[in-house]
Formats: C-alpha cells, sequence, structure tokens
C-alpha cells in the first residue's frame, strides 16, 4: 500500500489533468444519465401526442445532451491518458536513474532478462492504476449519487434498486472475480518471466550453443515457454471477458427489476406513468458505469504487485546511505583497507565463501593475493568493490564500507577483472570510457604503455570485444583502468591471458604508474611476486598466510611448498 501511494505521488504531479479527467468522466456520465432520460421521457410524450414545440424542445434537448456527452468523453479520454503517460515517464525515469547506480548489485542478484522483463513489465502495468483503479470509480461514486439523488423525487423503490444493483455490481462481483483471477494472473507473470529469461539466455548463449550443438533444445525450450505463455494469456483473457459478460447480465437484471418495481408502482398509483420509460432508461444507462468495475479489484491488485517490486528494488538504492562528511576523506587520499573477522556466504549458498578473513593493507603499498583456485580471492575484491555485504568489518582509510556509498568506492578505484566488458564502437571510444578528458595523443600513449600500439584509435571493437584476443581484452581492460582516476587498484588476474614478456613488460608500466598508489593483485602465478610489499595466501577462504616474499620463503610454509611446485612444473 505505501508502494501505491509513492505511485500517486507521482500520478499528482499532474494534478491539473487527474481533475479534468474526473470532471469530463463526471460530466459525460451525467449527459449520458440525462440524453436516456430524456429519451424514455419522450418515448412517453410522444404516446401522448403533445404540441409538435414540446417534442421539438425535447429532441433538441437529447441532441445537445449527445453532444455534451461525446465532447466530455473525449475530454475524459484526452486528460486521463495524458495523466498516465506522463506519470509512466516520470516513473520510468526515476527508476532508471535509481537503477543506475546500483547496476552492478542487482545483475548479479537477480538474472538480468529477469529483471529488465519485470521492470518494464511492472511500470507497463502501473498505466492501469489511474486509468482503471484511481478515477473510474470516483466517477461512478458520484454520477451514481446524482442520479440517485434525481430519482429519489419519483420512487424510493427505484432508490433502492439501484442501491441493490450498485451493490451487486459495483462491490461483490468485482470481490468474486478478483479472487478467481488472482490465480491466472500470477500464471501470466511466472510465465512471462519464464520466457524472458529464456530469451536473454538465448541470445547470451547463441555462441556456445551453437558449439554444443544445442541449438534445437534450446529452441523447442523457448518455443514451449513461448506457447505456455499465450495459453496463460488467452485463460486470463478468457476469464475477465466472461466476468464482464456476467456483470452485463446482472445489470440487465436490475433493468428487469426496475420495470417490474415501476410498473407495479405506476399501478398502485405511487409513480406518475409518464415517467416509467425514463426511469427504466436511466437504468440502462447507470449500470453502464459499473461494468469496468469487474476488472477494479484485478487492477488494483496488479498495481499493486507491481508498485512493491519496483519500490523493492528501489529500496535497495535507498537502503545505501551517503556520508557526505566522509567523501573527502575517504576518496581523495591513497586509501588503506583493513579487514577484521569477515565472514561472506553468497545469497543461496550453503557454505560461507570467506570465514574470519584479516587483512591489513597500508595506503601506497602493493599487496599480492595468491591460492588456488575457489579460495575466495576475487570474492574479497568484491566486497571491497561493495557488491555484497558481509559480516565483520571493513574499513577504507579508517572508514567503514557500510557507511560509504558505493559510488564513492568505484570513484576511488581502477578496476581490472577478469572479465571485461567492451562496447561496440572504437577503440578510442572505449578508451574514454573512463575519462574523457584525453586527447588523443594521450589515448595513443596509453596504448604504447600496454603494449597495444599495433592499434589505432579509429580502430573497430565489435560487440563484447569479439574481435579482441584474451591478451589484448586485458591489455585494454588494464589502458582504461590507468586512465581512470583512483588511487586504489584491484586488478584480478589481469595478465593470466598474457605471453610472460608482454606480462613483464605491462606490469612494469603499471606499477610505475601506481608508484604511490595502493595495488591490489590477485594472481594465481606466484612469479614476479618479490617485489611486492606483502602477499596474502588464502586457502578455502581463509587467510593462512602472509608476509613479504622473503619471509614467507623463509617459513617453508604454504607458498613455499606452492612455490616449490610450480618451479617444478616450469622446470
Ligand atoms: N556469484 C556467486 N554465487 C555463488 N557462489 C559464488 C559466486 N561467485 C563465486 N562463488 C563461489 O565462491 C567461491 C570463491 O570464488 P572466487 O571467485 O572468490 O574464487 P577465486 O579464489 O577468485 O578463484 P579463481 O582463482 O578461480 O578466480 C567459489 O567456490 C565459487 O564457486
Amino acid at each position: 500500500m505505501r508502494e501505491l501511494q509513492s505511485v500517486m505521488k507521482t500520478m499528482f504531479q499532474q494534478k491539473r489533468d487527474v481533475v479534468l479527467s474526473i470532471l469530463f468522466g463526471f460530466i459525460a456520465g451525467i449527459a449520458a444519465v440525462g440524453l436516456f432520460a430524456a429519451n424514455g421521457y419522450l418515448i412517453s410524450q410522444a404516446a401522448l401526442e403533445p404540441p409538435l414545440y414540446v417534442l421539438i424542445a425535447m429532441v433538441a434537448v437529447v441532441k445537445i445532451g449527445s453532444f455534451i456527452r461525446a465532447l466530455s468523453r473525449y475530454g475524459e479520454r484526452y486528460y486521463s491518458h495524458r495523466a498516465t503517460f506522463t506519470m509512466l515517464s516520470d516513473l520510468r525515469v526515476h527508476f532508471y536513474e535509481k537503477l543506475e547506480k546500483l547496476g552492478p548489485t542487482l545483475f548479479q542478484k537477480y538474472r538480468s532478462g529477469d529483471l529488465l522483463a519485470r521492470i518494464v513489465g511492472d511500470v507497463e502495468s502501473l498505466q492501469n492504476f489511474f486509468l482503471r483503479v484511481f478515477y473510474p470509480p470516483i466517477v461512478m461514486a458520484l454520477v451514481f449519487l446524482s442520479t440517485i439523488l434525481f430519482v429519489s423525487f419519483y420512487s424510493f423503490s427505484i432508490v433502492l434498486v439501484f442501491l441493490l444493483g450498485l451493490l451487486l455490481t459495483g462491490v461483490l462481483i468485482p470481490a468474486w472475480f478478483a479472487k478467481k483471477q488472482r490465480k491466472v494472473s500470477s500464471r501470466v507473470l511466472e510465465e512471462r518471466s519464464v520466457l524472458s529469461t529464456e530469451t536473454a539466455e538465448w541470445f547470451y548463449g547463441f555462441r556456445e550453443l551453437t558449439i554444443h550443438q544445442k541449438q534445437r533444445e534450446k529452441h523447442h525450450q523457448l518455443v514451449a515457454a513461448s506457447e505456455r505463455y499465450i495459453k496463460e494469456q488467452e485463460r486470463e483473457g478468457l476469464q475477465s471477458v466472461s466476468y464482464q459478460s456476467i456483470n452485463s447480465a446482472v445489470t440487465l437484471l436490475i433493468s428487469w427489476l426496475v420495470i417490474v418495481i415501476g410498473a407495479l408502482a405506476v399501478s398502485n398509483g405511487q409513480l406518475d406513468g409518464i415517467f416509467l420509460a425514463m426511469l427504466i432508461m436511466i437504468s440502462f444507462i447507470l449500470f453502464e458505469h459499473a461494468v469496468p468495475m469487474a476488472l477494479f479489484p484485478i487492477h488494483y491488485d496488479e498495481s499493486e504487485r507491481a508498485a512493491s517490486r519496483l519500490y523493492s528494488v528501489n529500496k535497495e538504492a535507498d537502503q545505501e546511505k551517503i556520508e557526505e562528511t566522509k567523501l573527502t576523506n575517504v576518496s581523495k587520499s591513497v586509501p588503506s583497507i583493513e579487514a577484521n573477522g569477515i565472514t561472506f556466504a553468497f545469497p543461496e549458498a550453503i557454505r560461507n565463501t570467506l570465514t574470519d578473513v584479516q587483512v591489513k593493507i597500508p595506503s601506497g603499498s602493493k599487496t599480492a593475493i595468491v591460492g588456488p583456485s575457489g579460495s575466495g580471492k576475487s570474492t574479497l575484491l568484491k566486497l571491497l568493490l561493495k557488491q555484497y555485504e558481509s559480516t565483520g568489518d571493513l574499513f577504507v582509510n579508517g572508514v567503514s564500507i557500510n557507511e560509504l556509498h558505493q559510488e564513492q568506492v568505484w570513484e576511488m578505484t581502477k578496476v581490472v577483472l577478469q572479465e571485461n566488458h567492451f562496447f561496440y564502437g572504437t577503440i578510442k571510444d572505449n578508451l574514454l570510457l573512463t575519462n574523457d578528458q584525453y586527447t588523443d595523443e594521450d589515448l595513443i600513449q596509453l596504448l604504447e604503455r600496454v603494449q597495444l600500439s599495433h592499434f589505432s584509435l579509429e580502430d573497430q571493437v565489435l560487440e563484447r570485444g569479439q574481435n579482441l584476443s584474451g591478451g589484448e581484452k586485458q591489455r585494454l581492460a588494464m589502458a582504461r583502468a590507468i586512465a581512470k582516476k583512483g588511487h586504489l587498484w584491484l586488478l584480478d588476474e589481469p595478465t593470466s591471458s598474457l605471453d610472460a614478456w608482454t606480462e613483464q613488460r605491462l606490469y612494469e608500466a603499471l606499477f610505475k604508474e601506481a608508484k604511490d598508489d595502493t595495488v591490489i593483485l590477485v594472481s594465481h602465478r606466484l612469479a614476479g611476486l618479490e617485489n611486492m610489499d606483502q602477499i596474502i595466501v588464502m586457502e578455502n577462504g581463509k587467510v593462512i598466510e602472509t608476509g613479504s616474499f622473503e619471509q614467507l620463503m623463509n617459513n617453508e610454509g604454504y607458498f613455499y611448498h606452492l612455490k616449490q611446485i610450480e618451479k617444478s612444473v616450469v622446470a
């Protein structure tokens, strides 16, 4: 409910359109009732052969009524749709701005196809909130009350019939429909989410599916998901049409009751017969306003669910409290890192990935983290990038990372991950991503520093860097890291695809660049670690040794043995 209030707040930014939709809706409703009432009265009067001018005057009233009805209906549609589309556009911008900051975290938590489909679908579902949930009941109530007031001058029993009709078609039947429809709607949402995830997997995994000859199988799964989705949609459509028919049948029964009760009142002398046709005609039109109420609870539910799902993603953005005062301290100086008792498990994982990790990385130092595959090295970097939250204390320059906004952390770091994304465009476009202040000359120098001088700035990069080799991608990622501002280097196997010669050149360039900065280098290889200030050895999510290269070799512990194994393999 709180989430719907937020949607309403966005909606009321279009106050004028909201009020005009209700006003025009009310005028259209009352004009329709007046039109039908005048028609009924005209039919009765015509039977009594009144003077011609009376008939002409009444026909003129009917004409004017229909004219007013058409115009105000147009006004209602115009303003209600304008309010809705402006509200949707405001919501999209609002969510995009929030999600932009949370991108990496969210895409790890949710499957990307699923998340995008959810957000697009949920924002679209909210178009029904104003059009079918918010203002139609207000218009219906206003038209009903005004009509009932008018009818009460003629027959109290018909007022009671109208109230009964309102209760049935406006409240009881919609509530019953809603209960039945809820199940079907949730199945439609589920199938839509499965289909969009399958589609996203199909696109992203196209190459692997082709190589492993699984295209046909995946294609069948996709078609099956699509068919299930269509079937659920058909079922939903069929149910809502049948509900509307039942509601219409009930409104016809009410009109029939008005005929019976009105005829009795005329025969008892309680009602002048000339008004009977008018009251019957009113009953025909009045319940037209109650027909959309059949779908009110469904749209209400759908809007509430959509809003709460949207805002649940949004909440994660709000939970990130920014302490502006700490921004300067943390981002402008060369960071030191301290981790005390860090324990972490990935969401839904059974085991801890990190257990009681203690690490001290002084400002400006060069640290290597080594250890077997799966020992938790990359995970530690992810925590430093604030992609996940852990238990224990993690300090950056003495400030708890919990008190920092993710953006502050990213602002101070230069990152090369195991997999780096490259955008369709040129080498220059991809380099300018991190620092658009660089001139062409700067960029050419940058390429030389990372051993990519064979590239020109205008060379094409295909989608996701498909036309670059693994080593070229790593060097380009390193160039981007050098170009980016910041004093904390987080490097996760940045040279794993490079030959030893290029690797050495690259490290030379890197350490020259990062002379005064804090560097954390995750590496499988143990060669070249002699110059690091500190080596942290991890195994099974725990830090098992820490020290300089010399200390660790003298200790003859785990690192020493790894080094012996590496030597024997190389020899
Ligand atoms: N997103 C994730 N969800 C669940 N488990 C994960 C996730 N990412 C990594 N893990 C698990 O956490 C453990 C540590 O992974 P991590 O990538 O930190 O290891 P690593 O030491 O960097 O390995 P490598 O040297 O192979 O890159 C592994 O068992 C891995 O399966």
